[in-house]
């Protein structure tokens, strides 16, 4: 039998908690504005890449309140970024409820590759090949934030980019630990493309969270 905790995470009552902070938002079309992260343990789409490792296992992120989690945030800013892991392995609902009812400001970091839940102010979709997004997101992104690690993701990006709405903003942005090559290319392709635009991780250059 489940454990009682474990419904409630089930029902997006708890979640797995792993670390939430207040910083400037480093990416994408709000990059530069203050913000509270609130970081979702939890992700099984593995990018080889990716830069939070440590959120991919839920179990090792305690269980936490809702109430809580969102009464902390209201303390910090207006603008709260869900992110993890993947949010959207949860049912968002229960915390974007909460969240909106504070009048809060509430975005979501997705790869978008499980069923859309929440109520969002503004979602970027960053997809991901080993498992794409759902149509729902693709329609109701705001912007996609594509991560450039070889030339191939520029095929990738535009196949990417086909899906989405017609109002959503389209970025390239770096991987990290390619930047010094790729940077280059992303230029080039964005004079060319200008339907596109550069997004950076522009935290990691700042130092902070
Ligand atoms: C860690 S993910 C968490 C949210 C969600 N799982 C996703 O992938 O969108 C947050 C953002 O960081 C990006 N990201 C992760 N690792 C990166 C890396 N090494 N270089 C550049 N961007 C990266 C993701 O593509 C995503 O846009
Ligand atoms: N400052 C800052 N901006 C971010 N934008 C997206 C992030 C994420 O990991 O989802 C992130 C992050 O981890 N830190
Ligand atoms: S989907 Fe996001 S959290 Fe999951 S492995 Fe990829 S970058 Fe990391
Ligand atoms: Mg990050």
């Amino acid at each position: 039998m489940k454990s009682e905790v474990q419904e409630l995470v089930d029902k997006g009552i708890m979640l797995p908690l792993m670390e939430e902070f207040y910083t400037i938002q480093g990416e994408g079309f709000h990059k530069g504005t203050a913000a509270y992260f609130i970081r979702v343990g939890g992700c099984d789409v593995g990018c080889h890449w990716c830069d939070v490792k440590e959120s991919w296992n839920p179990d090792i992120h305690p269980p936490t309140q809702i109430e809580a989690i969102a009464n902390n945030a209201a303390m910090y800013s207006k603008t709260i970024v869900i992110t993890g892991g993947e949010p959207l392995m949860w049912d968002m609902n229960p915390l974007t409820s909460l969240l909106k009812e504070k009048g809060l400001d509430t975005h979501i970091e997705t790869s978008g590759a499980y069923t859309l839940s929440g109520t969002w102010d503004w979602i970027c979709l960053s997809p991901k090949k080993l498992k794409l997004p759902t149509p729902e997101v693709y329609q109701a992104a705001n912007e996609l934030k594509v991560i450039i690690y070889n030339k191939a993701d520029f095929k990738f990006a535009e196949e990417q980019a086909a899906q989405v709405n017609d109002k959503c903003i389209l970025y390239l942005q770096p991987e990290w630990s390619k930047r010094d090559t790729v940077i280059p290319l992303i230029v080039d392709y964005v004079m060319a493309n200008p339907k596109w635009m550069v997004s950076l991780q522009t935290h990691k250059y700042l130092n902070i969270p």
